[in-house]
């Protein structure tokens, strides 16, 4: 079977050069990477923006640009949603006319409006209709954007930023109605990040760009985990990604009990569902390694594992190491001569010391 996504293009933008190429099967791919480093580019040749002078562009199996065929799908017929920085709605409409407004490029048959009560519920913006958007939150006029790009009814949505210009609260209200977007619809997301952290939260597949080529891409987190990623410009820090469930709370020192593969976890935060799931986030210079199970120290969280793999020194004289803590990987990051004074190899018994989690629930 044909993958989801499949991208290798050639294409020079003055002095820049995009050379990039990825397949995915991902349900949310994001393109992460610094600013200039070529993601906003790569979105415009997946939606027909740029023409691209080699390479070809297959999504979901339809090809909708192959060069050596001379095949080159025009924007209009590519059938692909847009959610930029900036709503970008019509402010003299409502938001029941901004919402209709995607429609217009639409074949006929498909514009019935039978999908508005479903977009409306998974956006949580019946409430709007007959407002305008000069009256919405930032995070509002976001999840409009989203429902108008929806109901044009793409077979692939490209988010370009969609939060950079929102501030922390308003982040953290949108992000829940992006899950539900990538879990419950069937329609793939290229999302373009610079955080980290939402691509930690959100990303089912994960591509590193740089300097207008894929430097890494594969599951968010086996690419967050490797231990090159320190040397990769543009890569975030390396991290663990685990899937937690929450089985208990502590009020006296509003404690959560968080349940992994790896342990258990304790985080610092209250208002958690009991048995709900969700991400967690370690990052590597958030772990400490000993070789004996520690009495007397703040760390609450001590996991039992062995060291997997011991990845190169970098220039700062930092070593990065997978701890396999029954089956699931912790990274760390020590200084080389802690390695050495712990004689640490591969197969040896540890114990990963955590300092922070951080988790994905709002
Ligand atoms: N039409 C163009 N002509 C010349 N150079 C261009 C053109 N379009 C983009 N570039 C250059 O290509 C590089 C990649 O730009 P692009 O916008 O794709 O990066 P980005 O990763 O999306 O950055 P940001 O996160 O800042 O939006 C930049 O150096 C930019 O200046």
């Amino acid at each position: 079977m044909s993958p989801l996504l499949d991208i290798a293009v050639e294409h020079k933008l003055g002095s820049f050069t995009l050379d990039a190429s990825f397949t995915s099967d991902g349900r949310l791919t994001a393109l992460f990477g610094r600013s200039g480093s070529g993601k906003t580019s790569l979105v415009n040749v997946i939606g027909g923006l740029i023409r691209p002078q080699v390479g070809h562009v297959i999504v979901d199996g339809q090809v909708l640009v192959d060069t050596r065929r001379g095949i080159f799908v025009p924007k209009h017929r590519r059938r692909i949603g847009y959610v930029f920085q900036e709503a970008r709605l019509f402010p003299h409409l409502t938001v029941r006319q901004n919402l209709l407004f995607g429609r217009w490029f639409t074949p006929k048959a498909e514009t019935d409006g039978k999908d508005l009560p479903a977009v409306l519920d998974l956006l949580g913006i019946g409430h709007l209709l007959d407002r305008r958007p000069t009256g919405l939150s930032g995070g509002e006029k976001q999840r409009v954007a989203i429902g108008r790009a929806l109901l044009a009814r793409p077979r692939l949505l490209l988010m370009d930023e969609p939060l950079a210009s929102l501030d922390e609260a308003r982040k953290a209200e949108i992000l829940p109605y992006i899950e539900r977007l990538r879990d419950e619809m069937a329609i793939p997301i290229v999302y373009v990040s610079h955080s980290a952290a939402e691509v930690a939260r959100l990303a089912t597949t994960l591509a590193i760009v740089d300097q207008g080529a894929i430097k890494a891409c594969g599951p968010t987190a086996e690419v967050m985990s490797r231990l090159d990623m320190a040397r990769l410009p543009g890569a975030p820090e390396a991290s663990s990604l685990l899937e937690a469930k929450v089985i208990g709370f502590d009020a006296e020192y509003g404690l959560t009990r968080l349940e992994t593969r790896a342990g258990t976890l304790q985080v610092a935060r209250a208002g958690l569902a009991l048995g709900s799931t969700l991400r967690v986030r370690i990052l590597a210079s958030d772990v400490m390694v000993s070789l004996s199970p520690l009495d007397g120290i703040s760390a609450l969280n001590v996991l039992a594992g062995t060291v997997a793999e011991i990845g190169e020194r970098s220039e700062a004289g930092a070593v990065d190491l997978r701890i396999d803590c029954n089956g699931e990987m912790i990274v760390a990051r020590l200084t080389a001569k802690s390695v050495a004074a712990l004689a640490l190899k591969s197969g040896s018994p540890v114990y990963a010391v955590i300092k922070s989690v951080s988790i994905d629930a709002p």
